[in-house]
């Protein structure tokens, strides 16, 4: 079927936005905040865990107290919190934050720890480096002046530093949390590739794509150069094996003989997943603390493929060490959702098929420069975004209640929505592929590659019996779009129905949680028209996170890399989860392969095939195209 009628205009921009550099402009003074002079009152350790504690109680009690701290000045908790802090035992969140148990542990302890303990613990004063064994230089030990030996050290490592995720995402988001002070100032952070470069090489690489953060920026040119400092390059060479031997032991040089603990993020592709990862596990890994993974998305090519590499890392590492990463489960929208239905008596009640009549979750980029190069023309949006992003958001709405906000708890939950999707027929799918300039496919992409995939998804249990789930997402798009969007059922013998003309669908209550163009909350409702007559109009209650938030959204990696430095892996895929998503989509990919289903072609700018408006149309659902 033919495409919508060409509405291209905007030329495709960069999908991600590299930062500028700092050469020449990096310090820009603003307003101190309130950090240094607690700093100078209370000491770096101390300063450190106040802002870990803090961390947990706005996860706790949220935005409010946010503005109240906001409109104090400061980030100290209020009393009541500091002493619930204080008194706090050992939460699931604060045992990762200790020496962690299970697997990951080496010097495990089923002990209750105390706040005391997990302060003490929770942010990594590194050591100085042994100046006998160490080519470390002076100035790298020199930070750790001052802090305890018997505080655990931290070591991130990401592996593929040299690649364009490390440098535009991963060391750009490792500076802003150690800006703001959620990493120790003493962190090692190591870049590991096959690249034949020094450290000096790979420090100017990060710098090349760092920034300050735009809302505070004091010292940041100290604390750029201190983090350049701890910032190591080793050369994998060729054989990762000996790479990691290197790696471990200039680790081992930072962290001494205390505590220490280790995190490795893979930014490497797909064929070079296992080829590092298994080295790691026997070479680089410390015996001293805990060690986590964090692997990055297409999780898998097929869903036997996906089993393999599955059990290849099992057999090497405990799931609760792997961190599988897929930072659009990163936005606020995500975190929304569950905060949204959850604790708000007027939301949670609704959320269920006596209520919902269908969820339309959309994904869409105008940009199409990621399909050209990297992975995407022979993985394809299937397996790029829908695998892991769009059920991954369907879970999180669907799930019953978890037993606690314990990311095992939520991954539980999450796993048996993913396992009651019911199967997609072929007729419940929209293929579609983004025509190049001159009209054909994409010299990039295989023929059938989907660079567009729509479908209507159902939840076989109690709750969602019958609700159509609406997915869209694709590339090279009309405009980039990132939302939820919740229709309610119509008002039963709704009195005012006449008032709404011949339009039934204008009185259906919305709620839409939105990431893209802007972060925004909207609900729907009906009201009266002012006047003395009685007409009634369909209005937006918004929640325009720019109006209300005088403050910057962090970047995803951000949060999720500071999840994994918390051992929180309620966004992070278990690999049961995994499994189960690839069981949704294995039956569709063979369709595909089997009978080489043909995409329907669209142009870049457009609105994507127009299959997509039937296949809505015949569950009920009319997309709301206001972009
Ligand atoms: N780029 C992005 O924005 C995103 C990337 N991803 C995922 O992140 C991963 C990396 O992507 P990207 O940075 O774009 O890829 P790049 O090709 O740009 O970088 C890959 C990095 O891995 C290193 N590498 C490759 N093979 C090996 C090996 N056998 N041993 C050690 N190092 C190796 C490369 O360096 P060298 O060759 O010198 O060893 C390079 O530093 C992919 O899995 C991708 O799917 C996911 C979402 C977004
Ligand atoms: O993971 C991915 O995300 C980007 C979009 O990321 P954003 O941070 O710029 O919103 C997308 O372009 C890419 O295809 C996908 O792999």
């Amino acid at each position: 079927m033919a495409g919508l009628a060409a509405a291209a205009s905007a030329a495709p921009a960069p999908s991600f936005q590299f930062q500028p550099s700092l050469v020449g402009s990096r310090f820009i003074p603003v307003a101190a905040p309130a950090a240094s002079s607690r700093m100078q009152a209370c000491g770096l350790r101390c300063w450190v865990a106040a802002k870990l504690k803090f961390r947990k109680a706005l996860k706790m009690h949220g935005w409010q107290l946010q503005r109240n701290l906001d409109a104090r000045g400061n980030d100290k908790l209020p009393d009541h919190l500091e002493a619930a802090s204080l008194t706090e035992k050992r939460t699931h969140r604060n045992m990762h934050l200790a020496y962690d148990s299970g697997g990951e542990v080496a010097s495990s302890s089923s002990d209750i720890l105390d706040s005391t303990t997990v302060q003490k613990n929770s942010m990594h004063q590194g050591p100085s480096p042994s100046e006998t064994h160490s080519p470390v230089r002076k100035e790298e030990s020199s930070v750790s002046n001052g802090h305890s030996d018997s505080e655990p050290s931290l070591c991130i490592a990401v592996i593929g530093a040299t690649g364009e995720l490390a440098r535009t995402k991963v060391f750009p988001a490792l500076f802003a949390l150690y800006y703001s002070g959620f990493l120790p100032r003493s962190v090692g952070i190591f870049g590991y590739s096959r690249k034949k470069i020094t450290d000096e090489g790979l420090r100017s690489i990060i710098e090349a794509n760092l920034t300050c953060r735009v809302d505070h920026h004091e010292n940041c040119d100290d604390k750029l150069n201190e983090f350049l400092k701890r910032t190591y390059y080793i050369d994998a060479g060729h054989d990762n094996k000996d790479g990691m031997a290197r790696l471990n032991s200039r680790m081992a040089q930072i962290e001494g003989t205390r505590a220490a603990n280790r995190i490795f993020y893979l930014a490497v592709p797909q064929e070079a997943l296992l080829d590092v990862a298994l080295p790691l596990a026997d070479g680089a890994q410390t015996k001293q603390g805990w060690n986590r993974i964090i692997i990055e998305k297409p999780f898998g090519f097929t869903g036997l493929s996906s089993h393999r590499v599955t059990q290849s890392l099992l057999s090497k590492f405990e799931e609760k060490q792997i961190y599988r990463i897929d930072h659009l489960l990163g936005k606020d929208l995500i975190e929304n959702l569950t905060v949204l239905r959850f604790s708000n008596l007027v939301f949670e009640p609704l959320w269920s098929r006596t209520y919902i009549r269908n969820v339309q979750v959309i994904f869409s980029e105008e940009t199409a420069t990621e399909i050209q190069g990297r992975y995407f023309g022979n993985y394809g949006i299937i397996r790029d975004i829908v695998h892991s992003h769009i059920l991954q958001t369907i879970a999180l709405f669907a799930m019953e209640p978890p037993v606690s906000l314990d990311g095992e708890d939520i991954r539980d939950e999450k796993v048996k929505v993913l396992r009651s999707i019911r199967k997609v027929d072929l007729e419940d799918f929209v293929l579609g592929q983004l025509k190049d300039t001159s009209g054909k496919v994409d010299r990039y992409t295989k023929s059938t590659t989907p660079t567009y995939f729509a479908a209507a998804l159902y939840i076989d249990n109690a709750r969602w019996d019958g609700v159509p789930f609406l997915i869209k997402t694709g590339m090279g798009l009309m405009k980039n779009r990132a939302e939820i969007r919740i229709q309610f059922r119509h008002v039963p013998g709704n009195i005012y129905r006449e008032r709404f003309g011949h339009d039934i669908d204008l009185d259906t209550n919305e709620l839409v949680l939105r990431d893209q163009p802007e972060e925004a909350i909207l609900l729907k409702v009906n009201n009266k028209v002012p006047g003395l007559g009685l007409q009634l109009d369909a209005s937006e209650l918004n929640l325009l996170y720019r109006d209300k938030y005088d403050t910057e959204v962090p970047d995803s990696y951000e949060h999720l890399l500071l999840d994994v430095l918390d051992g929180d892996s309620h966004l992070f895929m278990r690999s049961d989860e995994v499994a189960a998503a690839w069981n949704v989509l294995t039956p569709i990919i063979h369709e595909i392969d089997q009978n080489r289903l043909a995409p329907e072609l669209y142009e870049a700018g457009d609105r994507g095939p127009v299959n997509a408006y039937y296949l809505a149309a015949k569950h009920g659902v009319r997309w709301d195209d206001d972009w």
